[in-house]
């Protein structure tokens, strides 16, 4: 599957020993044995189910060339880390990479991000700044986030696509720059285009070549390989050999990863840092279970005491279970926008790194997924 680039798609040893991790991932459940050999790398990413090696194939395709990519998936699916590996395999990898999440700069100041400022052209302008796509110039800039750009600001998007030119702020000439845009969005690229969150030209001019990530959950064997390989890093980092316990290696494809790869990470490094020797993700998935209600088939009941936020977080978790995952049917079934549903997911995400409680979630209910 090599495409002569660094080989995106091939199987590569891991960076941790391969006889140690066997070791790791047999001791968990004879039955389950998975072998390494079919965990195949493009950059910074893993994967071995089908659609990431197809996406592994597609990254190959396009890096060496100068086409505009939007990537779409869920939030913690690695687009950032698929734009890394665009970048790594493009010719212009010795060049620079700047990411920038359009979501995270107030639309006061997106403008001087992505096209810096000249001194003085507003209060607290004190010198001359470059904006992102200065900072890229003959490199690749990665938009996260790109629909969150208000309407004007996807013109003036759009308008640098078509002329590679801008204006800095406050600036009398014209800087011309030969950058390649890679965008990402955690919302369907279609749905956000008809409801006139992202504007037709630009999805049309960003998306020459789309790239769809998969949610963890429909990747398989992926799961137990990938937490597989987090806990070898760990163990590696630590010189410790600690497994998974057998009830955690049943859940990693018994839950839903509404986080995706993101949460699976750090679950598995919440449980390690817990684990004397076995991790038991349980725990880790939920920390507080007294807290916690049971969701039984299709309801979802919350115990008394519980905290109103907790509450919410576990109904949405548990809608967009029943949802197979579809962020716009859920938000439709719980009768809020489509953005009040990001925003909220965006929060348990931001709760999740910063160590606070899930409530715990099986969004599946009763169904449980098979390899
Ligand atoms: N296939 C993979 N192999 C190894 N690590 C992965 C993989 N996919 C994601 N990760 C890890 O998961 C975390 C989230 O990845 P990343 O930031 O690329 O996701 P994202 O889709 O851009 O998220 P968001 O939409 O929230 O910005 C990172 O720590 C990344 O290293």
């Amino acid at each position: 599957m090599s495409n002569g680039l660094n080989g995106c798609g091939e199987v590569v040893d891991l960076p941790i020993s391969n006889t140690h991790h066997m070791a790791v991932l047999q001791a968990q459940d004879s039955s389950h044995t998975i072998s390494l050999n079919k965990l195949a790398r493009c950059g910074d990413l893993y994967g071995a189910s089908a659609p990431m090696q197809q996406l592994f194939q597609m990254i190959g395709k396009v890096a060496p060339t100068s086409a505009n990519v939007l990537i779409a998936g869920e939030s913690g699916t690695g687009k950032e880390l698929v734009a890394q590996a665009i970048h790594q395999l493009s010719r212009e990898q010795e060049q620079p990479f700047v990411a920038l999440n359009c979501s995270a700069v107030s639309p006061q100041l997106i403008e001087a991000e992505l096209f810096g400022h000249e001194r003085g052209s507003f209060t607290g302008a004190v010198r001359m700044q470059k904006g992102c796509f200065e900072r890229a110039d003959g490199g690749t800039l990665f938009l996260d986030e790109v629909t969150e750009m208000s309407l004007d600001m996807q013109v003036k998007l759009l308008r640098v696509l078509e002329t590679s030119r801008f204006c800095r702020i406050g600036a009398e000439e014209e800087t011309e720059v030969k950058v390649r845009v890679i965008a990402a969005t955690n919302r369907d690229p279609v749905e956000a285009m008809k409801s006139g969150i992202l504007r037709s030209d630009l999805f049309y001019r960003l998306s020459v070549f789309p790239l769809d990530l998969p949610p963890l959950r429909e990747r398989g064997e992926d799961i137990r390989l990938l937490a597989g390989l987090f806990l070898d890093q760990l163990n590696e980092e630590d010189g410790r050999n600690r497994v998974f316990s057998k009830a955690s290696w049943r859940l990693l494809n018994e839950y839903n990863w509404p986080g995706n790869v993101r949460e699976l990470k750090n679950v598995v490094h919440r449980a390690y840092i817990m684990a004397d020797h076995e991790l038991d993700l349980l725990p880790a998935v939920n920390p507080n279970r007294s807290m916690v209600s049971e969701q039984i088939g299709d309801c979802v009941t919350v115990q008394l005491g519980s905290k109103l936020a907790d509450a919410e977080q576990r109904l949405i978790y548990a809608t967009l279970g029943h949802c197979g995952g579809n962020k716009t049917l859920t938000a439709e079934v719980l009768g809020v926008s489509l953005k009040t549903l990001y925003n909220r997911l965006n929060e348990y995400q931001a709760k999740l790194f910063l160590g606070d409680v899930i409530p715990h979630a099986r969004p599946y209910g009763t169904q449980s997924r098979n390899q």
